[in-house]
């Protein structure tokens, strides 16, 4: 069967070749020295991921990853597979398909390669960073990095990448019914919605109004063009749109949300999921359901940091259970919203236009 000319490329954060130390010193080293994570000026950052993080954080980490290893691999990777073979057969063996991580194996690089194989007369790529909400640190990071790549080897391409899909209703809708079961079938008092943090600065450096964010009473409730690079108002509104979706004003159990995964002593954005964990348990939160949006793919910072840290620090603090809701993963809705987005760039040029 002939090769579609267009291909698709999907990108996730990545993980480590495997959870011994030396792996993750590895990928540590390349995930940490990205500029658009930690962004002081290179010397700086180099001396603390050198002089500071690498010494110890990969011995922690590898204890972590380990825990929540699978047979078959990292979950990030073996999950990002999984959507890739669904979609697969959703789109027809015609259509060049390929993973590529930001950071470690398979590369950006490599997704390219693999792409190129399938179809060397391959005209375009269409890339999905698989980030519902943009940052520095998920999708601009994504799109520099394939910006490199493309232009290094295949400049001849068509590249058109998808933006953060937060307000996508078919996204909403995945995402809504990966959390009705948990919240439906378990007697639950709270479900709190755990983003991944960001330090505060990454948050003012991409607003393109230079004082909106984080700078006005509630601003990512107050309308700003601003927005369409705020992290946070992204997760304010991935937020909102679930609780219109699932309509959990009118529900016998509260919400709110929280950002995980602080590393280092600049602010961060709050409140953090640690405290809060700990304050609704003191607070009388018997059953807490934690869902964690913006990961696409269960990982090391839903399954362990939450699912096992933050179940311990609830349980201590007199919770009873915290039950972690999986990621949308390679759940059917989540695949047709995939499909949809797909199937309209492999549409002939001129009906895309
Ligand atoms: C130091 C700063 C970090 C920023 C900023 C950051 C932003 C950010 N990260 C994700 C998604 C993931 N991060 C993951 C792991 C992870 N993240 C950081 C640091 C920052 N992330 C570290 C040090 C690690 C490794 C964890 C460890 O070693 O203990 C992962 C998991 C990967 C896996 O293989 O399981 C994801 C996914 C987002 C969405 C984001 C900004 C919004
Ligand atoms: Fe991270
Ligand atoms: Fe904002």
């Amino acid at each position: 069967m002939e090769q579609s000319k267009t291909g698709i490329l999907l990108v996730n954060l990545g993980s480590p070749d495997s959870y011994e130390p030396a792996d993750l010193k590895v990928y540590l080293r390349e995930f940490l020295t990205d500029k658009r994570v930690i962004d002081f000026p290179t010397p700086i950052r180099k001396a603390l991921v050198e002089g500071i993080i690498l010494p110890i954080r990969p011995k922690e980490s590898a204890e972590a990853y380990e825990l929540i290893w699978w047979d078959e691999g990292s979950p990030l990777i073996v999950i990002t597979q999984r959507v890739i073979d669904k979609l697969q057969k959703r789109l027809g063996e015609q259509v060049p398909i390929a993973m590529g991580m930001r950071y470690g194996n398979p590369s950006i690089e490599a997704g390219f390669d693999e792409l190129m194989e399938k179809n060397p007369d391959l005209e375009r790529v269409f890339m999905v960073p698989l980030y519902p909400q943009y940052a520095m640190a998920t999708t601009e990071t994504v799109i520099e990095k394939a910006k490199e790549v493309w232009l290094k080897k295949y400049p001849h391409l068509e590249m058109i990448t998808k933006d953060a899909f937060y307000d996508d209703p078919q996204y909403v809708k995945a995402l809504g019914e990966s959390i009705r079961p948990y919240i439906e079938e378990h007697d639950i008092d709270h479900l709190m919605f755990s983003y991944h943090g960001v330090p505060e600065r990454h948050i003012k450096k991409r607003d393109i109004t230079g004082d909106h964010c984080l700078k006005c009473e509630d601003c990512c409730n107050v309308n700003s063009p601003a927005h369409t690079f705020c992290y946070r108002h992204q997760d304010v509104k991935t937020t909102q749109n679930v609780a219109e979706y699932l309509d959990l004003d009118n529900k016998d159990f509260s919400y709110s949300f929280a950002f995980q995964s602080k590393l280092g002593i600049d602010p961060w954005l709050t409140p953090a999921t640690d405290n809060e964990l700990v304050r609704l348990a003191e607070e009388g939160v018997k059953k807490v359901a934690v869902c964690c949006p913006a990961f696409i793919s269960d990982c090391i910072e839903t399954l362990e940091e939450i699912g096992i840290r933050g179940k311990e620090d609830f349980v201590e603090a007199g919770g009873d259970d915290l039950i972690l809701i999986p990621c949308v993963n390679d759940d059917d809705l989540w695949i047709d919203a995939l499909e949809t987005w797909c199937a309209d760039m492999l549409k002939p040029a001129e009906a895309v236009a």
